[in-house]
């Protein structure tokens, strides 16, 4: 087995990506020592029982001593905060990241308080589930996933070795401007959340109607939306707190196809509807012809790549 990456990794938070991370790390002997911290008692407690990292600490100001690499994986509106405290302990020539789902507003939050020496690499995974806390995590969460990491200027051999890492966890590496990242994750992540989270609170307001139905007969595109408007409640608060210009700007142009889609149904424009359709499937195609859906049934994948229906 080669090496570890880093001497002594300190994870701050430990939850979902934390915990994956730590996974991860263990399997791949990625690093010498992985030390957590967690703002709750219990979190720190079933971490060291579950004996998730090395060693618990009940501070981040002690969980940093002496790490050459620290992750802040806390909700994206903790970020400065716990900055703040852990600023004036962190070791000279250390590498900071941080997995928060936005980053424009990490990098405000952050940034400030990063000491001379500290090299301060943003990032974010491409993965995850609708579950939280330190019992959720898993070492294959990154595998075939993209990591985004928005240098900023950052020390070019600080980056490099932060991608080493990221790639040694299986995951595929790519770099960003923060508020391209934040567009694109506008379109791709947190707009399809807030449409999940609208569409089961709308089966949930006409529970009263439909008898439970809904549930009960939940067909698995309402039951994908159940899934990920199962997701951690802070954790998108801040997300949507955070990341407000480009998911307003998301909203607004999902506002209007939505609008033009109504219009249709209630004009009886099947034309409309058809050519609409016939564009959105010719993207899914294009996504799983290009190899990026590496869950997609082997028959779809051939179905599609020869241009039939899989439907007829
Ligand atoms: N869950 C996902 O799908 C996903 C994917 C990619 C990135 N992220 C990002 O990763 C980060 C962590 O998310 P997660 O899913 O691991 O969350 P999680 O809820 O599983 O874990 C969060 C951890 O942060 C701690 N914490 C919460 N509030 C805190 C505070 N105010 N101060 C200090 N610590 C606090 C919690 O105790 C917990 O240990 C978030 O910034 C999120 O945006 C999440
Ligand atoms: O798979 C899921 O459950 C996720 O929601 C993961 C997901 C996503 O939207 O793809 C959610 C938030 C992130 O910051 C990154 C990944």
């Amino acid at each position: 087995m080669s090496a570890p990456i880093y001497n002594r990794v300190a994870l701050i938070g430990l939850g979902l990506i934390a915990g994956s991370m730590a996974h991860a790390m263990r399997a791949g002997n990625l690093a010498g020592e992985i030390v957590g911290t967690a703002r709750s008692a219990e979190t720190r407690a079933i971490a060291a029982e579950i004996g998730l990292v090395d060693r618990v600490t009940d501070t981040a100001a002690k969980a940093v001593q002496g790490a050459d690499l620290v992750v802040l994986a806390v909700p994206v509106g903790a970020m400065g905060p716990v900055m703040e405290e852990i600023a004036p302990h962190l070791a000279p020539g250390a590498t900071l990241t941080d997995v928060g789902s936005v980053k424009q507003a990490v990098i405000e939050a952050v940034a400030p308080h990063v000491p001379d020496g500290v090299h301060f690499v943003p990032s974010h995974p491409l993965a995850g589930t609708e579950y939280s806390g330190p019992r959720s995590g898993f070492a294959t969460l990154f595998r075939n996933r993209w990591w985004i990491l928005v240098p900023n200027g950052a020390d070019a051999a600080a980056t490099d070795r932060l991608a080493g890492l990221f790639r040694a966890m299986g995951a595929n590496v790519d770099e960003m401007e923060a508020d391209h990242h934040d567009l694109v994750l506008a379109v791709t992540s947190h707009t399809p959340h807030l449409i999940a989270y609208t569409m089961v609170g709308v089966a949930d307001d006409l529970r009263r109607v439909t008898d439970s139905e809904v549930i009960k007969y939940s067909a698995a595109g309402f039951r994908d939306f159940t899934r990920i408007a199962a997701s951690d409640p802070t954790m998108w608060r801040d997300v949507f707190l955070t990341n407000r210009e480009a998911t307003l700007e998301i909203l607004g142009r999902f506002t209007e196809e939505l609008f033009a889609l109504q219009r249709a149904i209630r004009t009886g424009d099947g034309a409309h509807l058809h050519e609409y359709f016939t564009h959105t499937r010719a993207i899914r195609r294009g996504i799983i012809e290009a190899g990026q859906d590496t869950e997609a049934p082997d028959f779809g994948r051939s179905a599609l790549s020869q241009g039939k229906d899989t439907a007829s």
